[in-house]
């Protein structure tokens, strides 16, 4: 616990067991308890120091220190620092735990997967399964009847996510026991055991790497395996060509560029980032039109005026053109990040500019995304929900490393495209159809449940639909 000390960096002290965020994932969320550390130190020089366990870990406050680590020194900070063995964790072999020669290969070939035709194709199968959401929400909108609505946002992502990485109709909508959200639970509500399970494999990993402790429990990854082992023997027997991220890992496994484990740990990390975010997105942006209806109302009209102008229909082309709701969802992702920090690890030592300080190699780097976005320095008056922050003119005026909700830099979130295009679907025909208001079990002010992996609200998201 000296070591910050010895380095010349501020730091939080820490003590036996948890190291110095002992509530972290415990009885607050972690994007609380780095807010809080964030103000106390940012002051205080580029960066300072935690203990995750016993693991020194660093915080950049500095915009210009997290530009160099995203992006100018890139070569140094493009490690996640996760190093889990096949043999402990085959699901874990993605892109996203992968370092060196070894990810940048995969991002290249994974790359294509992403292009914006390959999402214009998957354009059809979205907007189906979120009609099936709208037909789903309409008898509770004819009453107003209170609606737990995370539930129902991860049901739609989860029915695109499947759909698109696994080829797979899940039916998800007020099914509590499809297989794909028990596993979807599992993963991002740990029980109180996989939490001190996972900050073990974090902080020592060579306890991880002796005991051979991998990430996923058993339960999820023979679910996967099994899903993507039935879905390719199907297809391959078939002959079933769709349009869909499968079909492009299939199509590489054919030309030799993957193997059955990496397209099993590649659609799995589809999932894993691609239904959870985007729904939480979709939680927080009705939560604040719930609360602000005329920003509701300005959104509306937005939709309206520009489908009308496209013959009534929701084209991928007419989601480019809706400015105002670009800015709503930016002021979401503001506010509530999602995934409230990011990852890096040093390869090797770094000399921080202009100061006497060395980020020492092997360094687990926390950039604390929330505390940033919440900053009263960079976004005046943070609590309250104003899109205007993001007029093109607003935006030039900021430091662009104060917004960072997929990164920046060669390791930015490949999945932005999509992501963002789901989440806009899923607005837009909720917004058609709906109005969005509070009931008496809204939370207000937030609360984050201490435990998720990502945001989430405590005790979920309740609102009200009323059918326009
Ligand atoms: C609005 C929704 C989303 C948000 C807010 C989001 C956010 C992020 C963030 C913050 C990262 C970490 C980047 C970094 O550390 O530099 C990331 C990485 C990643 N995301 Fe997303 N994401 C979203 C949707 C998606 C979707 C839909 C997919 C896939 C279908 C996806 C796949 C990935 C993958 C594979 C990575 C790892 C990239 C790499 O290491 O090269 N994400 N995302």
């Amino acid at each position: 616990f000296n070591y910050w000390h010895k380095r010349g960096f501020p730091y939080v002290p820490g003590k036996i067991p948890l190291g110095s965020t002992p509530t972290a994932g415990i009885s607050e969320h972690s994007c609380t308890v780095f807010q809080r550390e964030y103000e106390k130190f940012k002051d205080r020089g580029p960066a300072f120091g935690v203990f995750g366990m016993a693991k020194p870990m660093l915080v950049p406050t500095d915009p210009d220190l997290i530009r160099e680590i995203f992006v100018k020194n890139f070569e140094v900070f493009h490690e996640r620092g996760f190093n889990i063995s096949e043999e402990a964790d085959p699901l874990s072999q993605h892109l996203s735990f992968k370092n060196g020669q070894e990810w940048k290969d995969l991002r290249s070939k994974l790359s294509q997967v992403f292009s914006s035709g390959k999402i214009k194709m998957m354009f059809p199968n979205v907007m189906r399964i979120c009609d099936r959401m709208i037909d789903y929400l309409m008898p509770y909108a004819e009453k107003i009847e209170p609606l737990e609505m995370k539930d129902v946002y991860c049901s739609f992502t989860t029915e695109v996510i499947s759909d698109c990485a696994f080829g797979i109709t899940a039916d998800c909508l007020g099914n509590p026991d499809n297989e794909f959200k028990k596993c979807a639970k599992k993963i991002f509500e740990p029980t109180a055991f996989e939490m001190i399970k996972l900050m073990l494999i974090i902080s020592f990993e060579s306890v991880g790497e002796f005991f051979k402790i991998g990430f996923n429990g058993k339960e999820v990854t023979d679910f996967i395996m099994k899903v993507v082992r039935q879905t390719l023997d199907y297809r391959e027997k078939n002959n079933v060509e769709r349009n869909d991220f499968f079909q492009l890992l299939m199509n590489m496994k054919k030309t030799g560029d993957m193997t059955f484990n990496d397209i099993a740990a590649n659609s799995f990390v589809f999932f894993l980032a691609g239904f959870e975010t985007s729904s939480s997105v979709m939680t927080f942006s009705t939560y604040e039109l719930a609360l602000n209806q005329d920003i509701q109302d300005r959104l509306r009209t937005e939709i309206n005026e520009v489908i009308a102008k496209h013959n009534g229909e929701v084209t991928y082309e007419s989601i480019m053109e809706m400015k105002y709701l670009d800015m709503v969802f930016n002021e979401s992702l503001r506010k509530y990040p999602v995934v409230d920090f990011q990852i890096r690890q040093s390869v090797k030592d770094f000399p921080i500019a202009n100061t006497n300080l060395v980020i020492p190699a092997k360094t687990m780097i926390i950039v604390p995304v929330h505390a940033i976005h919440n900053d009263e320095k960079y976004y005046e008056n943070p609590d309250k929900f104003d899109p205007e922050r993001f007029t093109d003119e607003n935006v030039k005026k900021r430091h662009p490393f104060t917004y960072l909700p997929f990164s920046h830099g060669p390791r930015t979130c490949i999945g932005m495209r999509f992501g963002t295009l789901q989440t806009k679907i899923g607005l837009i025909k909720l917004l058609r159809n709906f109005r969005i208001l509070p009931c008496s079990k809204t939370i207000i002010p937030m609360k984050f449940s201490p435990n998720a992996q990502f945001q989430s609200p405590l005790g979920g998201m309740w609102l009200k639909l009323e059918k326009i």
